[in-house]
């Protein structure tokens, strides 16, 4: 294992931040740290990367015992989403400044430093200073940056959520491209869903600084713990005693043994799909998904359905969700 972190917990005053989160995370692993704003994503990052420390528990990186060791003396390499460079120094600086603060041979840094600029595609910008690079291309030099002194653990705090829908998707595609060249155990934080299940080779889903579940994408999504990581995944509807996706309801315009049945109160069609809102007897509103056009069924407002889970639909129950 890369990183192991038992019994962790963190406060911050009254408020519980982190609860006896434990996680492994194999050596060579893409991991995302996933959940919403608040949840302890960036806590439980600070405390591996050694810039912040916990109240109880452990983090061993690569078998060494690191709860209390200084940020430099752990390995690790981290980029944030507001990256600190060195405005005054060119890119080819700043991606050397770890190398010449260790006092490696300069035909080394110089050699390290090419290397690192073509990797990350930046090597035509060598001479540049930072504020003349766009906001993606300076992530990347801030990546380089981190890779120069080659950490055991690479950690980014939602590394591309200052920039644009466009190049944060083209970034994304980007790490996990590198992450396949150069297979450094990496971490980033980000509460994105898409960008997680995109990206990584296996997510942690955080919540109330607790952690709800750990699994690969797939894993994840055919077979998740709980109505919170359904729900944070994708939407969820609940269909009598269960929560499931909306497109894995099976539509019925006549009678159909134990299916819930509705009054359709909207139709509305987004291109292929037709969304079709529907209200129950006992009050409650639900949402199918369906590709079959609401025409050829013969669905309009005031139509009686019956609804069930398509066969191998994935459900989670509904009783814990009364609060969603
Ligand atoms: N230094 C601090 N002092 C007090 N409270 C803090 C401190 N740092 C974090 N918190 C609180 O701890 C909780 C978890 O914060 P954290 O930054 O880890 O969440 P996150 O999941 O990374 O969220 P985001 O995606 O918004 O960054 C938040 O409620 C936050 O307000």
């Amino acid at each position: 294992m890369s990183i192991e972190v038992k019994g962790l917990n963190k406060s911050f005053g009254d408020f519980v931040a982190l609860h006896d989160v434990n996680v492994s995370l194999p050596t060579g692993q893409l991991t995302a740290l996933l959940g919403p704003s608040g949840g302890g994503k960036s806590t439980l990052l600070r405390i591996i990367a050694g810039l912040d420390t916990a109240d109880s528990g452990t983090v061993t990186i690569e078998g060494t015992e690191a709860t209390h060791l200084p940020p430099q003396k752990r390995n690790v390499g981290f980029v944030f989403q507001h990256y600190a460079v060195f405005k005054h120094m060119t890119v080819a600086k700043n991606v050397a400044f770890g190398l010449e603060i260790r006092k490696r041979p300069k035909a080394e840094i110089a050699e390290k430093v090419d290397e690192l600029l073509k990797l990350v595609h930046l090597s035509q910008f060598a001479g540049r200073l930072p504020a003349q690079l766009s906001g993606g291309q300076r992530q990347r030099m801030a990546l380089a940056r981190a890779l120069a002194v080659e950490p055991s653990v690479l950690l980014l705090d939602e590394p591309f959520g200052a920039l644009d829908a466009k190049v944060r998707k083209e970034l994304r595609d980007w790490l996990r491209r590198l992450h396949d060249e150069v297979h450094v155990t990496t971490v980033f934080v980000t509460h994105d869903q898409e960008e997680a299940l995109e990206v990584a080779d296996e997510i942690v889903v955080i919540n109330n600084g607790r952690v709800e579940q750990v699994g690969s994408p797939d894993q994840l999504y055919d077979e998740p713990a709980n109505d919170f990581v359904m729900g944070f995944l994708g939407e969820i509807t609940r269909l009598g005693p269960v929560m499931l996706r909306p497109h894995d309801i099976l539509v019925s315009t006549s009678p159909v043994p134990g299916a819930v049945q509705g009054t359709v109160s909207r139709v509305l069609r987004v291109g292929f799909e037709v969304r079709v809102t529907v209200d129950t007897p006992d009050g409650e509103t639900l949402v199918v998904m369906t590709r079959t056009h609401a025409r050829s069924l013969g669905l309009d407002t005031g139509s009686t359905l019956w609804l069930s889970p398509e066969p191998g639909a994935t459900t989670v129950s509904a009783a814990a969700t009364a609060a969603l």
